[in-house]
């Protein structure tokens, strides 16, 4: 499985991530979150990074335009999106992205394998929040274009192996505290998914 860490808030976060082998950073940019990163700080965190590491930007309730804005001033390669989006939306970005649907039962997550999508389980605060989402509900289903997210940590995500994810993303079950990673849980997490 691939592995995500999100919510990186320092360089000294992201490189360890991928020292310890994630594909992919996630970068908040709601102003809401504990985790939120202004541009500025974003940069300066981006150009710092090497390349072939995907670099994820994170949004809440904005326009195309700010999606697009955005993710050209920091670098990011993939834009994040959690929040409803309709087909004219999607039309109007200019770089590659993952709708997340935020899962409440099975229903929510029975119905799309032709995109890649992020499902995490749903919570108020959009993500971030460690809630756990209901494996059952992935028996049976077609897993292989699906990133799950959604209280992981590195005890429980080597039992996921079985359904054959795409990925999974992470961000509380690694933190000592909020927008602050465990280096030790980072590099167990990403051993856990992938060996
Ligand atoms: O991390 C946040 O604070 C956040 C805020 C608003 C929207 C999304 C957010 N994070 C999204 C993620 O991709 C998380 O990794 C995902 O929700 C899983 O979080 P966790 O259950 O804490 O591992």
């Amino acid at each position: 499985m691939r592995t995500k860490i999100c919510g990186i808030t320092s360089v000294e976060d992201a490189m360890n991530a991928i020292e310890a082998g994630a594909n992919a950073l996630g970068f908040v940019f709601y102003e809401k979150s504990p985790r939120y990163l202004t541009i500025t700080q974003a940069q300066e965190i981006i150009k710092q990074l090497p390349p072939f590491v995907e670099k994820v930007a994170l949004f809440v309730n904005v326009s195309p335009k700010e999606v697009n804005d955005t993710c050209k001033k920091v670098g990011a390669t993939l834009a994040q999106l959690h929040f409803e989006v309709d087909e004219d939306f999607c039309a109007q970005l200019e770089i590659p992205h993952i709708k997340v649907v935020r899962a409440k039962n099975k229903e929510d997550i029975s119905q799309f394998s032709e995109e890649y999508r992020l499902v995490d389980a749903y919570c108020e605060a959009y993500g971030g929040a460690g809630k756990r989402i209901n494996i059952e509900w992935f028996d049976g289903v077609d897993c292989s274009k699906i990133i799950l997210a959604g209280g992981l940590d590195p005890d429980n995500v080597a039992s996921l192996k079985k359904y054959g994810f795409y990925g999974v993303d992470v961000s509380s079950g690694v933190e000592i505290s909020h927008g602050k990673k465990d280096p030790n849980k980072v590099k167990e997490f990403i051993k856990n998914a992938t060996t």
